[in-house]
């Protein structure tokens, strides 16, 4: 076939059927997309529809049944030879779903033609995933994860030709070691069917399979960590799918099929965590003590209860009101474009993500990353409800803009969230703040910066000689003297870390910018959907 500069060819154009009516076709590759037009005079009710080429699941040739033959103009005329194009239809509130669309014409020629045309064109998407490694938890969330995999996502994948090696776990740790073991070489990516505990289960065993086989020592805080560049894919089947829903807008098991296999990227933050330089764990999306952590911990003794776990936990740990003392040193992250009280959200193809992530770049060539160690820490001292170290925004279907809806995908920063002692009904009015259009962080009791590093020590292990603060403490002694220490201490809580405890309470904690990579586009911008979510009822209560 003739080609156009740059090895593109011409637009395939043709006259073909759509249910009874003649539309105009075009398949353009030079504006990547399918278009069919109806070219009679525009009236009310003549469509105009497209597709983007990027978004063509399959194309199949298609048997016309006899229902569709006997009905139309065309029933007298030779057999009509048909194809199907199956594609991403989008609707509301950043859902997908596959849709498809049958045209056909009685030469049998053009219609292989199309068929062979958009065969090869969904042959050029190189970044579309062929041989996937599927990790299925049964036990999370309503324990639906096996029955959602193959009634909802395998026909998808198979739909669009991905192969696919399941594995079922049987245990906690199943999926990450055996990331360890497999010929990892053979796959373009990483499916995850769970929560976010899952999720994390698995980007372990990549992390840690990536920098094994580097030679890089986890345990060494500082140690420049190798990008994983296989991505991962996350099927919500969780409790919260707080991941999922942060980098898609939606917790839906098709919406993120239909992600993977377009073969969308998107870059992401990951921290890391250590306790007297030994390794304890990385984290994407929440890390919490107080509130957050004491939620989880009451919540892993209800399992049974399924997602309604975190609701009973989250009233109980509400009315039990503890706060906890303790002191948080960071380092403001300087490289970061935008700031936590920013109105812009991230979004697909977010600049500041590209900007930033450039400068943190431009700032390891020339000062390389030990000068970042005599950079500026800044040291808080005080009773805390809670402490919220957020990757992202941290949205999920209980809080659709989440803990720090400003918070960046990839941006190499993390948003610290202070809440410091308040009374319960302030607290109160903190949280619901997360369900509607107020700010969140337009209180005297909250504080909120955005950060690169950070370190933790609770009172009471302030004293012991190894605790990481106590370094922190020797070298900046300046301390916040608007919140001096209170000895009515209770006791320690625990770390949420994406939703598993940690069993230190004094960590070192370390943005390490775009480690690793999702099958997802970050939140698309669409106005409709952002009025979707409106004043909560209980907030006007209040
Ligand atoms: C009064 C309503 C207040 C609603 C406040 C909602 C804030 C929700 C923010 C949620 C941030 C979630 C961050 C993500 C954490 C996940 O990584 C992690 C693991 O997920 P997985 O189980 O899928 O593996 N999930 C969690 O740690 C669970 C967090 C649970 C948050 C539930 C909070 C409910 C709070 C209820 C307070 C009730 C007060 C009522 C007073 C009358
Ligand atoms: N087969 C299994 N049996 C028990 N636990 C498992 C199994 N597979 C994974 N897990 C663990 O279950 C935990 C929670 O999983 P997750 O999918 O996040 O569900 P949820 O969102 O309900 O917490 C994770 O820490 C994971 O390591
Ligand atoms: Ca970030």
């Amino acid at each position: 076939m003739e080609q156009l500069p740059g090895g593109r060819r011409p637009p395939l154009v043709s006259t073909l059927g759509l249910g009874r009516r003649s539309w105009e076709v075009t398949l353009d590759e030079e504006r990547g997309r399918l278009a069919w037009r109806d070219p009679r005079p525009p009236r009310r009710g003549s469509e105009n529809c497209f597709v983007p080429t990027s978004e063509i699941i399959a194309v199949e040739e298609t048997e016309f049944n006899k229902k569709q033959r006997n009905t139309g103009k065309w029933q007298k005329m030779a057999k009509p030879h048909a194809f199907t194009v199956y594609y991403v239809k989008k609707a509301r509130n950043h859902r997908w779903r596959c849709s498809d669309v049958t045209f056909w014409c009685v030469d049998e020629h053009l219609c292989n033609q199309w068929i062979q045309a958009l065969k090869e064109l969904l042959e050029m998407q190189k970044c579309r995933p062929k041989h996937l490694l599927v990790y299925i938890n049964p036990y999370g969330g309503k324990r639906q994860g096996k029955r959602i995999y193959e009634q909802k996502v395998a026909p998808l994948f198979s739909l669009a030709s991905i192969s696919t090696d399941v594995v079922i776990t049987e245990h906690a740790n199943h999926a990450k070691d055996n990331l360890f073991e497999v010929n990892i070489n053979k796959y373009d990516g990483v499916v995850c069917v769970g929560g976010d505990g899952m999720f994390s289960e698995v980007m372990h065993g990549l992390i840690g399979r990536m920098q094994k086989d580097s030679g890089i020592d986890q345990n060494n805080p500082k140690a420049p960590l190798v990008q994983c560049n296989i991505r991962i894919g996350i099927i919500p089947a969780g409790s919260t799918d707080c991941i999922c829903y942060s980098t898609v807008g939606i917790a839906d098991p098709v919406t993120s099929a239909l992600h993977i296999i377009v073969g969308d990227c998107q870059p992401l933050d990951v921290s890391s965590i250590h306790h007297n330089n030994t390794f304890v764990k990385y984290y994407v999306s929440l890390l919490g003590y107080g509130f957050y952590g004491d939620i989880l911990k009451d919540s892993e003794k209800k399992r049974w209860m399924g997602p309604m776990r975190y609701d009973y936990s989250g009233f109980k740990t509400f009315l039990s009101h503890h706060y906890y003392e303790g002191t948080i040193s960071f380092q403001p992250a300087k490289h970061a474009l935008g700031s936590p009280r920013d109105k812009d959200r991230c979004r697909t193809g977010c600049y500041i993500c590209k900007e930033s992530e450039q400068q943190l770049a431009e700032q390891h060539k020339t000062c390389g990353l030990n000068h970042e160690e005599d950079e500026e820490w800044k040291v808080i001292k005080g009773k805390f409800l809670a402490i919220n170290a957020v990757n992202m925004s941290c949205a999920c279907p209980r809080s659709p803009k989440g803990l720090s809806p400003a918070a960046h995908l990839a941006d190499g920063s993390a948003d610290l969230i202070l809440v410091r002692k308040c009374s319960r009904f302030d607290f109160l009015r903190y949280l619901v703040r997360h369900t509607n259009h107020d700010d969140q962080f337009d209180f005297s009791f909250v504080d909120v910066y955005r950060v690169k590093s950070f370190q933790f020590t609770s009172k009471l292990s302030e004293d012991n000689e190894s605790s990481v603060t106590d370094i922190g403490k020797k070298r900046f002694g300046q301390f916040c003297r608007d919140h001096p220490v209170c000895c009515c201490n209770i006791a320690n809580s625990t770390w949420n870390c994406d939703g598993e405890t940690l069993d230190s309470s004094a960590i070192e904690v370390r943005v390490h910018c775009q480690l690793m990579k999702l099958f997802a586009r970050g939140i698309e911008e669409n106005c409709k959907d952002e009025a979707a979510y409106s004043h909560s009822s209980v907030e006007q209560l209040l």
